[in-house]
């Protein structure tokens, strides 16, 4: 459905600092300021690097995706910006000053406890289920498109390879598979470039490793495939690879101190049948019954 969209001026938006860069876009800080007195709020400004005009198409329905959702653990669109200039438009989005949950969590690591980590998954569970009612297929779930709003709120961002499954199907086919996170991705998105809620689920189980890991660079998802790949392949091969020891039954190894409970929860994540994997509404069931575990 067609949005109505917010307009910001180009001239009242302030250039602060870069933010950083995304699939094909880059994000800065800046400051919308029409009353040119510092008192205009920091908004987040997302716009297509220049070199990769190509991926307009892909971008205006990127904007479209991001200004369709509504949700308190969704990072919030606030509208967009026509540059005079440039034939190109900018995505205007919420600033969340915290950051990502990957630079957050190294941190804090030392005061986040595990009920914490489970409130930080709960929302991130939310976020998925209110996604799965609009038919959407994030595609991208991890740790590093996860920003956090406040000590006790993390929001889903970067929609950028988002799709909706068409009316009559129960999975999103794509054709290219691009720089794929291969490592977060099911083994029917790796061999198949299947898509599907079920997929999502699978990215979700690798977020709950990441947090249980508390992101560190020594646990990352992709160091520790690799160590059991033998880091010597590359490329097609890799992926190959990657999912011959997932059929094996290799599965990324419980971080330290995990509560079984969570490891197992993670496991059924990482059913390699995609029907066997629970839905987000038995996952957030799941969530819940640990968190009270942990208040014990
Ligand atoms: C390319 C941009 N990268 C970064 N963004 C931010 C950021 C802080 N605060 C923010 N508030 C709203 C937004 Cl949209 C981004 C930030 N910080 C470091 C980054 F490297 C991005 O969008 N990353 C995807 C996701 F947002 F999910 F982390």
């Amino acid at each position: 459905q067609q949005q109505q969209h917010d307009v910001f001026e180009e001239r009242h938006l302030r250039f602060i600092s870069p933010l950083g860069k995304g699939n094909f876009g880059s994000v800065e800080l800046c400051r919308y300021d029409p009353l040119g007195d510092n008192t205009g709020e920091l908004v987040a400004v997302k716009q297509l690097q220049p070199n990769k005009q190509a991926n307009m198409v892909d971008f205006q329905k990127e904007i479209q995706t991001i200004s369709s959702l509504h949700c308190d653990y969704i990072v919030k669109y606030r509208g967009i910006c026509y540059s005079a200039g440039r034939l190109s438009m900018r995505l205007v989005m919420e600033y969340l000053p915290y950051g990502t949950l990957i630079g957050y969590m190294e941190k804090n690591k030392r005061n986040i406890n595990n009920r914490r980590l489970l409130l930080f998954a709960s929302q991130i569970c939310k976020g998925m289920e209110y996604l799965q009612s609009l038919r959407y297929v994030h595609r991208d779930l991890a740790a590093r498109n996860i920003l956090v709003a406040s000590d006790t709120l993390v929001k889903i961002a970067d929609f950028g390879l988002t799709k909706i499954i068409p009316f009559d199907k129960e999975y999103y086919r794509v054709t290219k598979s691009g720089e794929s996170p291969i490592f977060w991705y099911a083994p029917e998105s790796i061999s198949e470039y299947i898509f599907s809620h079920k997929s999502d689920v699978w990215s979700f189980g690798v977020v709950l490793h990441e947090l249980f890991s508390f992101c560190e660079l020594s646990r990352n998802p992709k160091r520790l495939s690799l160590q059991q790949l033998g880091a010597d392949l590359r490329g097609p091969m890799m992926a190959v690879q990657l999912v011959n020891v997932l059929k094996d039954n290799w599965r990324l190894p419980s971080p330290p101190l995990c509560p079984p409970k969570v490891y197992s929860m993670m496991l059924q994540c990482w059913s390699l049948n995609s029907e066997d994997r629970p839905t987000f509404c038995q996952l957030q069931d799941l969530i819940e019954s640990s968190i009270q575990d942990e208040r014990e």
